[in-house]
C-alpha cells in the first residue's frame, strides 16, 4: 500500500462524551449535515444503480471518512442506508450493508464504536488512517461520504513556518487577512490534498459508486477577509497577541501557530476534478450552512459556535500552547467575539459550504 505522509498528530476532534466532547458538540455540523439529507436522497434515487452494483454480492458498502467520535457519523450512514433500501425496495432487491467508518489513528474510536446505535441495520468496520491516502480496499465501496473533514489540509504548509520566505505567517494563524504568499501557500497545499485524496478515492470507489463531500467553501475570488469565520481567525491572533504580552506564551509559540483549514471554490475542485479524469461531476454548489444561526444573531449564538469550534480545534491549542491554556484562551476568545457579533452578523455568512458529488467513470 502506498505510504502517505502523516499529519497534525493534534488534530482529532476531543475525545469521549463528557461535556467538552466533540460528541457533545457537533451539532452545528449536524444542522449542515440535516441540509444535505434531501440533496443526498436525491442523488441516490436519480444517480445510483444500487441494483446493478451489488448484483454479485449482495453486500452494500458505505464509506464515512473523517467520521469522528459520532453522533452525526450515525444519522448521515442511517439515512444513506434508508435512501438505498428504498431504491432496491423498488427493484424487489434486498441487501445488507457494511459501513466502514475512517478518521485519523488517534480518533477516540472506542467512543465511536461504543455509541453504535443498538439497533442498527449494518455491519461496522474501522478504518483508521489518513484519508488523503488508500484507507479501503480496491472497489471495495459504493457510496463515499465526507462531511466537514476535507477542508483540514494534510498539514500546515511549510514556508509559513520559514522565517526566510515570504509567506512566513507571523503572528497571523490563517490565511485570513495575511499576505498573498500565504493565501497562495494555503491554496497549493489543498491541491495536492485534494489531488491525492481523489486518486485514492478513484481507486477505492467501484465504477458507478458515488463521492460525496460537504465542506467548507467560498465564492471564487471573494477574499477570505469577507467571511464571518474571518473575524473568529483574527481574534485569535489577537488573543494570543495579548497573551504573549502578558507572558503566557512565547512570540516563537505564536509565530508558529497556524490553523491548516481552508475554503475552496466550486471552480476549484471542478479543476481538480477534471485533473484526476475518473470521475464525472454530479452536482457542485455552495450552499448556506447557517440556518443554526438566529438573524439577527445574539450572544447566546456566538457562544454556541465557540463550544463547538473549542470541541473542534481545542486538540490543535493543546498541543501547541499546553492543556493548562486551552480554557483561557477560549474564554477570551468567546468574549471577544461576544463583543464582535454586530460584525460576524452583517460578515458573509451564507453559501459558505461546498457540496460536491461525484460518480466513479
Ligand atoms: C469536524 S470533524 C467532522 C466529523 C463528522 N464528519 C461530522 O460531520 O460531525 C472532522 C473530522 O475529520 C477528521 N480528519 C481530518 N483530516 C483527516 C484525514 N486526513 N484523514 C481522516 N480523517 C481526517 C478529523 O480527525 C475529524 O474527526
Amino acid at each position: 500500500m502506498e505510504k502517505v505522509e502523516i499529519v497534525l498528530n493534534s488534530l482529532p476532534m476531543s475525545g469521549g462524551d463528557g461535556p467538552n466532547s466533540y460528541s457533545k458538540n457537533s451539532h452545528l455540523q449536524r444542522r449542515s449535515a440535516s441540509l444535505l439529507k434531501e440533496t443526498i436522497d436525491k442523488l441516490i434515487t436519480e444517480k445510483l444503480d444500487a441494483k446493478t452494483l451489488i448484483c454479485d454480492s449482495n453486500t452494500f458498502c458505505i464509506a464515512d471518512l473523517g467520521c469522528a467520535t459520532g453522533p452525526n457519523t450515525f444519522f448521515l450512514v442511517q439515512d444513506i442506508i434508508k435512501s438505498v433500501e428504498t431504491t432496491l425496495d423498488s427493484n424487489s432487491t434486498k441487501a445488507e450493508f457494511l459501513v466502514f467508518f475512517n478518521d485519523l489513528t488517534n480518533n477516540d474510536f472506542n467512543t465511536l464504536f461504543t455509541s453504535l446505535p443498538q439497533d442498527r441495520s449494518y455491519f461496522a468496520v474501522g478504518v483508521p488512517g489518513s484519508f488523503y491516502g488508500r484507507v479501503l480496499p480496491q472497489s471495495s465501496v459504493h457510496i463515499v461520504v465526507t462531511l466537514a473533514a476535507t477542508h483540514w489540509l494534510s498539514s500546515v504548509p511549510k514556508e509559513l513556518l520559514d522565517k526566510s520566505s515570504k509567506a512566513w505567517n507571523k503572528g497571523k494563524v490563517h490565511y485570513s487577512n495575511a499576505a498573498e504568499e500565504v493565501v497562495k501557500a494555503y491554496e497549493d497545499q489543498f491541491g495536492r490534498d485534494m489531488e491525492k485524496f481523489l486518486e485514492a478515492r478513484a481507486q477505492e470507489i467501484v465504477s458507478g459508486g458515488l463521492l460525496v463531500v460537504g465542506m467548507c467553501g467560498i465564492p471564487q475570488g471573494m477574499p477570505f477577509s469577507n467571511l464571518a469565520d474571518s473575524i473568529m481567525y483574527t481574534s485569535m491572533a489577537d488573543v494570543l497577541i495579548q497573551m504573549q504580552s502578558q507572558g503566557l506564551i512565547s512570540e516563537e509559540q505564536v509565530d508558529s501557530f497556524n490553523i491548516p483549514i481552508y475554503s475552496a471554490s466550486p471552480e476549484e475542485v471542478a479543476a481538480l476534478v477534471e485533473k484526476n479524469g475518473c470521475f464525472s461531476v454530479e452536482s457542485m454548489e455552495l450552499m448556506d450552512p447557517t440556518t443554526w444561526l438566529k438573524r439577527p444573531m445574539d450572544e447566546e449564538d456566538v457562544r454556541q459556535w465557540m463550544v463547538c469550534i473549542k470541541a473542534t480545534m481545542g486538540s490543535l491549542f493543546i498541543n501547541h500552547f499546553g492543556d493548562h491554556l486551552l480554557d483561557d484562551i477560549f474564554d477570551r476568545l468567546t468574549a471577544r467575539l461576544v463583543g464582535l457579533t454586530n460584525e460576524v452578523e452583517s460578515s458573509y455568512r451564507e453559501k459558505v459550504m461546498l457540496f460536491f458529488a461525484l460518480k466513479r467513470i
